[in-house]
Formats: C-alpha cells, sequence, structure tokens
C-alpha cells in the first residue's frame, strides 16, 4: 500500500540579497515527507537547512519551486483561509530555547501566542485549558502557566518551546536543532518526549541537524544537504550502513571539510580518499536503488553503482 505523503517541497530555491550580491541559500532541493514519518534534514552549518524549515513555515519567501502539503500548494500565493489552517497545522521548534521565549511574557502567553494569532479558540477558559494541556503533554505543571521563562532551566525551557508548537494541534512540526544548545546530559529526554508525542499524537517531523549521530535514531529516512543541495537522499539505517556520497562519509566519520572558498576556487573537492571532481560533467540525481538517491556525476555515480554490487 502506498504511504500517504503529507509534504511535498519541489526545486526548492531561496535566493538572498539582489544582482551582485545575491546569494543563493537553497538550490532546487525536492523531498517529500510521508505522513507519521521523521525525516532528517542533515548538513554542516550554513548547508541552508533552517532556509528550508523557514520557506516551509514561510517566514522565508521562496525563489522558485513549490511546496506541497496534504495536495495543496502552500508556497506563494495563497487562500487566507489555507493560510490560517497551515499556520494552525505546521508549527516549529527552534534550538535555542531561551532566545525563542519572549523573556518579559509569562508562560501563559508565550505557549499561547500562536492561538491568539489564528483566535484558534471560543472563550479564554477554552485558551487556558488547552495552555494547562499542553504543559502536562510536555511533562510540565500546568501552574508553570503564571512563571516567567528565566524561573525554567534548559530542557524545561525547550519543553515550554514544544508545548507552544502542540497547543496549536499541528500535523507536521519542524524540530530545527531543537537539542543542540541544550545540556548533553537532557538531550535524550528531549528526544524522548519528542518520540512520545509522536506516537501519541501521531505527529510527522521534519528533523533538522547538523549531526549524523542525533539523527540516527530518531529519523526514519534521512537528506544530506551541502551548500543548499541533497546530495544523498535513504533510509537511516541505508545511510549509515553504507553512506555512498562522499560529503555524507565525511559527516559520518568527522572529517573536517575543506575551506568552502578553497573548494569553491578549485572545484576540486578531497574527501578523505574519494576525489569528488564537479567540473568533469553537471552532477544529477540518480536512483541508485530503490528509494536511495544520490547526488553526483556520472563517474562518480558508476563508480558507486559498482561498489554496491
Ligand atoms: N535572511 C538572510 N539573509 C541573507 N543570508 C541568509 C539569511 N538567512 C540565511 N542566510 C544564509 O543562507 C545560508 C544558509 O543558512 P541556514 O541558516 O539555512 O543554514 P543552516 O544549515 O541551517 O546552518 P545553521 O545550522 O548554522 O543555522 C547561510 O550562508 C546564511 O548565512
Amino acid at each position: 500500500m502506498d504511504r500517504e505523503i503529507l509534504l511535498e517541497v519541489k526545486n526548492l530555491k531561496v535566493e538572498f540579497g539582489a544582482k551582485k550580491n545575491k546569494f543563493t541559500a537553497v538550490d532546487g532541493v525536492s523531498f517529500h515527507i510521508y505522513k507519521g514519518e521523521t525525516f532528517g534534514l542533515v548538513g554542516e552549518s550554513g548547508s541552508g537547512k533552517t532556509t528550508i524549515g523557514r520557506a516551509i513555515v514561510r517566514i522565508n519567501e521562496i525563489s522558485d519551486g513549490e511546496i506541497i502539503f496534504k495536495g495543496k500548494k502552500i508556497s506563494g500565493k495563497i487562500d487566507p483561509q489555507l493560510d490560517k489552517e497551515i499556520t494552525r497545522q505546521i508549527q516549529m521548534i527552534f534550538q535555542d530555547p531561551i532566545a525563542s521565549l519572549n523573556e518579559r511574557s509569562k508562560v501563559d502567553y508565550i505557549v499561547s501566542e500562536g492561538l491568539y494569532n489564528i483566535k484558534n479558540y471560543k472563550s479564554e477558559e477554552e485558551r487556558k485549558q488547552k495552555v494547562a494541556k499542553s504543559l502536562m503533554d510536555v511533562g510540565l505543571l500546568p501552574e508553570f502557566a503564571s512563571r516567567f521563562p528565566h524561573e525554567f532551566s534548559g530542557g524545561q525551557r525547550q519543553r515550554i518551546g514544544v508545548a507552544r508548537a502542540l497547543i496549536m494541534e499541528p500535523e507536521l512540526i519542524i524540530a530545527d536543532e531543537p537539542i543542540s544548545a541544550l545540556d548533553v546530559s537532557i538531550r535524550a529526554q528531549v528526544l524522548n518526549l519528542l518520540s512520545e508525542l509522536q506516537r501519541e499524537k501521531g505527529l510527522t517531523y521534519l528533523f533538522i541537524a547538523h549531526d549524523l549521530s542525533v539523527v540516527r535514531f530518531i529519523t526514519d529516512r534521512v537528506a544530506v544537504i551541502h551548500k543548499g543541495k541533497i546530495v544523498e537522499l535513504a533510509d537511516t539505517q541505508e545511510i549509515f550502513k553504507n553512506p555512498l556520497h562522499p560529503y555524507t562519509k565525511a559527516l559520518l566519520s568527522s572529517i573536517p571539510l575543506p575551506d568552502p572558498k578553497r573548494e569553491r576556487k578549485k572545484k576540486l573537492i578531497e574527501y578523505n580518499s574519494n576525489i569528488h571532481d564537479y567540473s568533469i560533467d553537471k552532477p544529477k540525481w540518480v536512483e541508485i536503488r530503490h528509494g536511495h538517491y544520490i547526488f553526483g556525476n556520472e563517474i562518480e555515480i558508476e563508480k558507486w553503482k559498482k561498489g554496491l554490487k
């Protein structure tokens, strides 16, 4: 049976600046996310992960391509009713729980901010109940609503960030490096919380991380992104067992990557013992085996295909 696709990103391009200063942060990215799965987006800092997340929640304008959610186009100009629904259904959790919470607002306001924006409650009583329920859903006490963010630990603050997303009853949550700013000792708790919530509420996640080890146990499939392009996309287990792209291998083995400026100049990238020469021909996407895509030029693809046999 075919799985239901919740989100489709087609040929997404996001550019910043204009004319001479134009910079392409996301360059023709395509992927889809099935309902109920956790899809990982992994790449080093500056590769374009957050920009993709922000384009999906429509904070960043897109320059080209399409974003489709539940079969409906949500990029570009859309109907106000759909806009309101999408604002509710796609929520984002941010990297830094301290920076993402307004210090001067009480938790009650922070958690219901989204509700206020789309007026998704009938009475003050109902709003308060929703806040209490969301706090309990993330393992916090309802009475925390009357406190300020500085009264909480890093892990609790990230839980408040999750409650703020949950109150909207979303279908898709974009978790942008949700644990990287947290103390190592509490990272697993937040990952477990996200997994439990997924099971309970049938949530779908787009999980953004710079570190492959973080996505290993939480994601079903992973796309590896490098300089605004997806270079490899496959089931998570497959990526770990059999990484094909030199960049993925480099990420996995934590090999320091070359200086991007030098890289651009020479157009020759050396990762470990693999030579990746973009100047031979234009790299393209090829499905190496079912569901496992790789981005590279013909010589490399031939080499990887042989390696798979
Ligand atoms: N509003 C903006 N204006 C100009 N450039 C931007 C803007 N937002 C992002 N960029 C640039 O786009 C590139 C991709 O940034 P992005 O934040 O998406 O990367 P990332 O992979 O999420 O990295 P990080 O983990 O450091 O956030 C970077 O070079 C960044 O400087």
